[in-house]
C-alpha cells in the first residue's frame, strides 16, 4: 500500500513530464467531477492503472486522475481526482488518503477539496457554497483517525495540530475570486463541516445534535483527506456545496397535535417527513457545477506560486 515509488513510476510512464509537477491538487466531490472539464493539455489516468489506488464505487464519482493546466492564460498545473474514496465503500482509511499522499510526493503544495453536504445550519440555502473554516469529526474523536498507527515516515509530525487546518489565505482568496466574478454575496458562506461515516444519512435528531455541537454542514468525506494533506504539509481549502437541508427550520411536528387538529377539523398543514436521496445530491452538483468550476479556476489564478 505504501509503495509510492510504484505509483510514481507508473505515472511517469503515462503523464508527460511537464505535467508531472502539479502545484495544486483538486478533489471533486459528488456530482462535481466536471470541475476540471476545461483543463488544457489534459491527460487522464484511470485508477485501475495505478498501484495503491482503489476504485470509486459511488454514482457521481469517476475513477480517474486528471493532469493538466487549469484556468486562464498559461494555466496552473493541477492534478485532480475525478472521484474520491469513502470509508463507507469498504475502503481502508489508508486507501482513502493514498491519493493525497501521492499528490504530496508529486509536489502539490495547495489542495482544493470539494464535497456535497447537507445543511445543518437552517440559514444555509440549498445551492450555497460553504468555505469550510473548521470541522467536527466524531469518527476521529472515537478512534477512526486516518493518522492512527505506527509512524512510517519520521519526517511527518506525530502530533498534528489542527487549530490552523484551513488556510486563511486560501479561504480569503475564495471571497476575492467571488468578488472578481461578481458572484452574489449570498451564494457563499463560511462554516464548520461535520464528518460522519455514512452511508446512512442523518436522522433528524442526529442532525440537531451535530448542529448543537456547532456544525453548519455534514458529509461523509473530506476530513480524512484534510488530515493527510495537513500531515504532508499542504495548504488546505475545502468548499462544500449544500445539496439538501438536514435540519428543517420548521422543526418537529407532533403527530398527536396533528391528530387532534384533524378531529377538531382545524388541520391546515399536515406534516411531511422530508427524505434526502443521492440523486438529489447529484442534481445539485449538476446545477451548481459551473459556479464551483469558475470559482476554483479564479482561486487558482490568485494562489501565489510560493504559497
Ligand atoms: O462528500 P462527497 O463525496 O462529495 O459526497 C457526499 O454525497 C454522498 C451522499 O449523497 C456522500 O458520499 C457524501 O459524502
Ligand atoms: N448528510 C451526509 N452527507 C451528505 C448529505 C447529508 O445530508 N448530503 C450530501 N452528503
Amino acid at each position: 500500500m505504501s509503495d509510492y515509488s510504484a505509483t510514481l513510476d507508473t505515472l511517469k510512464g503515462l503523464v508527460p513530464e511537464e505535467l508531472l509537477n502539479p502545484r495544486v491538487g483538486i478533489i471533486c466531490g459528488s456530482g462535481l467531477s466536471g470541475l476540471p472539464a476545461s483543463l488544457k493539455q489534459s491527460v487522464l489516468v484511470s485508477y485501475d492503472q495505478l498501484p495503491g489506488f482503489v476504485q470509486s464505487t459511488v454514482p457521481g464519482h469517476k475513477s480517474s486522475l486528471a493532469f493538466g493546466l487549469m484556468g486562464s492564460g498559461a494555466g496552473v498545473p493541477v492534478v485532480a481526482m475525478l472521484g474520491r474514496f469513502h470509508p463507507y465503500e469498504g475502503h481502508k482509511l489508508s486507501s482513502v488518503v493514498y491519493p493525497v499522499r501521492v499528490m504530496a510526493k508529486l509536489g502539490v503544495k495547495d489542495i482544493i477539496i470539494t464535497n456535497a453536504a447537507g445543511a445543518l445550519n437552517p440559514e444555509l440555502v440549498v445551492g450555497t457554497i460553504v468555505v469550510v473554516h473548521d470541522h467536527i469529526a466524531l469518527p476521529n474523536l472515537t478512534g477512526m483517525n486516518p493518522l492512527l498507527g505506527p509512524q512510517t515516515d519520521l519526517s511527518l509530525p506525530r502530533f498534528l495540530p489542527l487549530s490552523n487546518t484551513y488556510s486563511r489565505l486560501l479561504r480569503k482568496l475564495v471571497f476575492q475570486a467571488a468578488h472578481d466574478l461578481s458572484i452574489e454575496r449570498d451564494a457563499l458562506a463560511e462554516g464548520t463541516y461535520a464528518w460522519v461515516s455514512g452511508p446512512t444519512y442523518e436522522t433528524p435528531a442526529e442532525g440537531r445534535f451535530l448542529r448543537a455541537a456547532g456544525a453548519d454542514v455534514v458529509g461523509m468525506s473530506t476530513v480524512p483527506e484534510v488530515l493527510a494533506a495537513r500531515e504532508e504539509g499542504m495548504n488546505v481549502l475545502v468548499l462544500s456545496l449544500v445539496t439538501n437541508a438536514v435540519v428543517i427550520p420548521s422543526g418537529y411536528k407532533s403527530v398527536r397535535d396533528e391528530f387532534e387538529a384533524e378531529i377538531a377539523g382545524t388541520l391546515t398543514n399536515p406534516g411531511v417527513d422530508d427524505v434526502v436521496s443521492h440523486e438529489e445530491v447529484l442534481s445539485l452538483g449538476r446545477l451548481k457545477g459551473d459556479l464551483m468550476k469558475s470559482l476554483v479556476e479564479k482561486v487558482l489564478e490568485f494562489i501565489p506560486s510560493d504559497a
